[in-house]
């Protein structure tokens, strides 16, 4: 194929043969009688140029030669701007070029033509502020610059946000679950095995994020685990759907299904979860569709002791190393310590790295486990002379980079509140992304730089005004009068949610429980398990509840405390109203709380909060009771109070 044409100029007319081979020689000889007067003239300029530092008193002659310089020159002394002073020096140096040339031969004519030609382009385009500035110096109205426009005002426009195109055009997943279910035998790649796990779990639909995202997933899979589509690296996932989509699913059934095809059993799938409890939901979830396979999990986050973790991730075999697990669900602390301390535990065949909750990851990225997952993933092995695949970190895609078959790793991303921040997801180091959404693209046009996010649809929001003493007696009226039940009740600290339980206690006709950190991980789960099979109807919860736990059939969610941000309020309301179902959320504003609360939601794209308002006739036959209530809460927490001080005081006196 052609790579270039080479289209030479022979003359306006093109008559005969013998009459184009004379004008093209005519031509050549023309260009070498050029080129040998470009030759002189260098010498001679360089010969000037020596003649150039010789001192002031030729500099001085100069200026006298060249007025109309003078002005720009002084100019340049000042320093003004480097394009100045480069501008000044070529138009000084072609003046004095066309000086010299007026004593070269008649030969040169038409490169003295040339240069002089360039000469008046180069002294229009200099600065016209510079020709104004000079015309004023010497104080006369005649000058050869020739001033251009061009430095008019002109309103200039506001910068919008421009997001990447990964960003701003994403695959985007409908909302409506209940009105967009598809049969799970209509996705296409799921083995049979699996399909019956799935009904046999009672899933018969697929919810719409998991129909977009398993295929995506597939299909990066379609060529082995070895390799990506055509030979490439697969994209990586990004996945922002609202609280209780069903976002699990998505990632579990297709990291199953590529899994299934393994031979050897290595670490290939590493799920990092921001606490222990979602840890162990996602666990739960993986084992129930790795049951009756070959494949296995492992759970680290703390739970057991390191040394019970180690045992059950590896084990050796004739002296050497073998994983016992090919799915690993962690916590970013245990993680990086068996990354660091675990010599046997090797991310180096290392396939899918699922990061849940990857807005809260990001946040925590100052624990850098990242950067310690990717440095175990690239970690050279011992034996790599022996080693088929070599695994070096991804650069830009060239020949040599491509030639050694590499595995290559995927992130896949998922969230209910995923930022729309370049900055923050740059952090992640994402290869070629790919967004699946159902959040409106509303961010792209926006002035505001708050990310909107999509809310359940069966969720409904409402505010309750109120004041500060008033709050636990609505608490008491929801329940008791309202039979708003169960209900999940989030406080900003482990101890108004404390105070808030005992009171609830005190008071009497509810059962009541608290969750916080405060509890053990063992005692944490049981509440949980109490609560979802209906034996507490209102737990009381800090926000170590408020994100990815999946609680059967709350009905009702209560802010008793405003959440503080837009995030936090998402993850909170979001523990209702989940899998297309329907639930409230109630939010207790204090009058000061009020705008600034409303304006936070409406701008994260909240269908609309309404007002709830709670009467004080409907609290009144609760009142005398509540004071009394009050009264033994404090005799409870004075006692609570001393006994502390006791304990803390103890082992000084011992
Ligand atoms: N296809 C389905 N059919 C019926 N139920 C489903 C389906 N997919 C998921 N679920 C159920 O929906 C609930 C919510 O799913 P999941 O916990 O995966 O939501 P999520 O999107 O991860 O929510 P969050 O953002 O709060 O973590 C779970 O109880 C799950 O069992």
């Amino acid at each position: 194929d052609v790579l270039h044409v080479v289209i030479r100029y022979l003359g306006e007319e093109e008559d005969s043969e013998s009459s184009r081979e004379f004008r093209s020689r005519a031509l050549l000889a023309k260009l070498q009688e050029q080129v040998k007067a470009r030759e002189r003239q260098s010498v001679s300029d360089r010969a000037d140029e020596d003649e150039d530092h010789q001192g002031d008193k030729e500099q001085k002659k100069r200026k006298r030669e060249e007025p109309e310089m003078e002005g720009v020159q002084r100019k340049t002394e000042k320093g003004e701007s480097e394009r100045k002073t480069d501008l000044t020096d070529e138009v000084a140096s072609l003046a004095k070029k066309k000086k010299k040339q007026k004593t070269l031969s008649t030969e040169n004519e038409s490169v003295n033509t040339g240069n002089a030609a360039l000469l008046k382009k180069t002294e229009e385009s200099v600065d016209p502020q510079i020709s104004q500035e000079s015309k004023a110096e010497n104080g006369s109205s005649q000058t050869t610059f020739h001033i251009l426009g061009g430095f008019e005002e002109k309103t200039v426009q506001k910068v919008k946000r421009v997001l990447p195109q990964w960003l701003a055009q994403p695959d985007v997943i409908q909302r409506d679950i209940k009105n967009n279910l598809i049969p799970i035998s209509e996705v296409p790649g799921i083995c049979p095995i699996l399909l019956k796990k799935l009904q046999t779990n009672g899933i018969q639909n697929f919810f719409p994020v998991q129909a977009e995202v398993i295929p995506a997933i597939l299909e990066s899979v379609s060529s082995g685990l070895l390799l990506g589509p055509g030979g490439y690296r697969p994209r990586d996932i990004c996945v922002s759907a609202p609280t209780g989509s069903g976002k699990t699913l998505a990632f579990v059934i297709p990291v199953v299904q590529a899994l299934s095809m393994r031979v050897v059993r290595d670490v290939r799938a590493l799920a990092v979860l921001p606490t222990k409890e979602l840890a162990q939901q996602v666990s739960k979830v993986f084992s129930t569709y790795t049951e009756g396979t070959s494949l296995k999990v492992v759970m680290i986050t703390g739970q057991k002791s390191f040394g019970a973790e180690q045992t059950a991730l590896s084990e050796i075999r004739g002296g050497v190393s073998h994983s016992l697990g090919d799915i690993v669900v962690a916590t970013p602390g245990r993680l990086v310590d068996h990354i660091n301390k675990n010599s046997n535990f090797s991310l180096q065949h290392l396939r899918f790295l699922i990061i849940d909750e990857a807005d809260r990851m990001i946040d925590g990225m100052h624990q850098s486990w990242l950067t310690q997952v990717t440095k175990a993933v690239y970690r050279s092995p011992a034996d790599t002379q022996t080693s088929v695949f070599r695994r070096i970190l991804p650069g830009p895609i060239t020949v040599a980079s491509l030639s050694p078959p590499q595995i290559p790793l995927q992130k896949l991303l998922f969230s209910a509140t995923l930022t729309h921040n370049p900055e923050k997801l740059q952090l992640l180091d994402l290869h070629q992304p790919r967004l699946f959404t159902s959040t409106h693209s509303r961010t792209e046009t926006s002035t505001q730089s708050q990310d909107a996010f999509n809310f359940p649809q069966g969720l409904a929001e409402y505010y309750v005004p109120c004041t500060l003493s008033k709050k636990p007696l609505i608490i008491l009226h929801f329940l008791l009068r309202l039979k708003f039940s169960p209900a999940l009740c989030f406080t900003n600290s482990r101890e108004a949610a404390h105070r808030l339980y005992l009171l609830v206690k005190l008071f009497g006709g509810v059962e009541v429980a608290e969750f916080s950190s405060k509890l053990n991980p063992s005692e944490r789960q049981k509440t949980l398990k109490d609560f979802e099979q209906g034996k507490i109807p209102l737990l009381i919860s800090t926000d170590a509840a408020a994100r990815g736990i999946d609680i059967n059939g709350v009905k009702c969610v209560i802010n008793y405390d405003a959440p503080q941000y837009i995030r936090t309020y998402i993850h909170r309301v979001g523990r209702t109203a989940r899998a297309g179902k329907a639930g409230s959320a109630f939010t207790f504003l204090l009058e000061v709380q009020e705008k600034s609360f409303l304006q936070m939601v409406r701008d994260a794209g909240s269908p609309g909060i309404q007002r709830h308002f709670v009467k004080p006739e409907a609290l009144r036959s609760m009142e005398t009771r509540y004071e009394q209530t009050l009264a033994e809460l404090g005799k409870v927490v004075k006692v609570k109070a001393k006994l502390r001080k006791r304990l803390l005081v103890m082992p000084f006196q011992v």
